[in-house]
């Protein structure tokens, strides 16, 4: 489980998650829905220890990412694909991760096979397509087994091929017993794979609902998310009190 108390970052005078507390509960996907800069990214950030809240805590299975003894095997992140060695093979670069992380080495081949890269593994990272390198960073982030997953933006920039092969992997990621949330500006996309929504605007929380709930109240969800984030488009931030 992920939870979120009173979690707060600022950049300068600007407020970039303004007091957000929710929980990200296991067994569903979790869709994070946001327009542009409304502060997914920098949350997802916080929640893996990368940047320090100023105010709040983010915590994964009760403790901060930081004090998480082994944490590929609690949680596991797609935040940027490409982050990858480019002279460095698919292969060599999972067997590395898993050597330092103290990860069984067979746990390689089971990733590979589960992102569908084991053909193309020997292959340099550098050579592959967008798809591909997605595809490696879900099997950096699956390397732990880890029962939390968090990703950015998955289906940004793959084709619609890739988009329903993550869309199937998340649902049976979360089948599994799995909490798996997943950051997108794409509420079509998002109701086709996430159970419940968390929406934001500004850094705030806007709503904490299902995909169904918005479907019974709106003609569309496309209208659901323009009414639940019409006073949050302004891509300016707000100004720290
Ligand atoms: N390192 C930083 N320095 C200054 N401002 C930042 C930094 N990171 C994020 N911000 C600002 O914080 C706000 C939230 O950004 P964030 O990237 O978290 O939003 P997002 O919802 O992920 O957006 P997108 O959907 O466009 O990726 C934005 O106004 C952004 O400009």
């Amino acid at each position: 489980m992920i939870e979120l108390r009173d979690l707060t970052k600022r950049y300068g005078r600007q407020v970039a998650v303004d007091g957000l507390s929710f929980r990200v509960q296991p067994g569903v996907v979790t869709g994070f829905l946001g327009p542009n800069g409304s502060g997914k990214s920098t949350t997802m950030r916080m929640i893996l220890g990368l940047d320090a809240p100023d105010h709040g805590q983010a915590l994964i299975n009760g403790v901060r990412y930081a004090d998480l003894p082994r944490p590929l095997t609690a949680v596991g992140a797609l935040l940027d694909a490409g982050a990858f060695h480019p002279g460095r093979s698919a292969r060599a670069h999972l067997s590395a991760l898993a050597a330092s992380n103290d990860l069984p080495g067979s746990r390689v081949e089971q990733v590979l096979r589960t992102v569908g890269l084991s053909d193309v593994a020997g292959r340099r990272a550098g050579t592959y397509s967008l798809g591909m390198r997605q595809r490696l960073g879900v099997a950096v982030a699956l390397l732990g087994d880890p029962g939390v997953l968090l990703l950015d933006e998955p289906v940004n920039g793959l084709d619609p091929e890739g988009i329903r092969w993550i869309r199937d992997l998340l649902r049976g990621l979360a089948a599994e017993g799995r909490t798996v949330f997943v950051s997108s500006h794409l509420i079509a996309e998002m109701a086709l794979t996430a159970d419940r929504l968390i929406v934001i605007g500004r850094g705030r929380l806007l709503a904490e609902t299902t995909v169904a709930e918005l479907a019974a109240v709106d003609d569309s969800l496309e209208d659901a998310f323009f009414r639940l984030t019409a006073s949050a488009t302004d891509y300016h931030g707000t100004e720290a009190a």
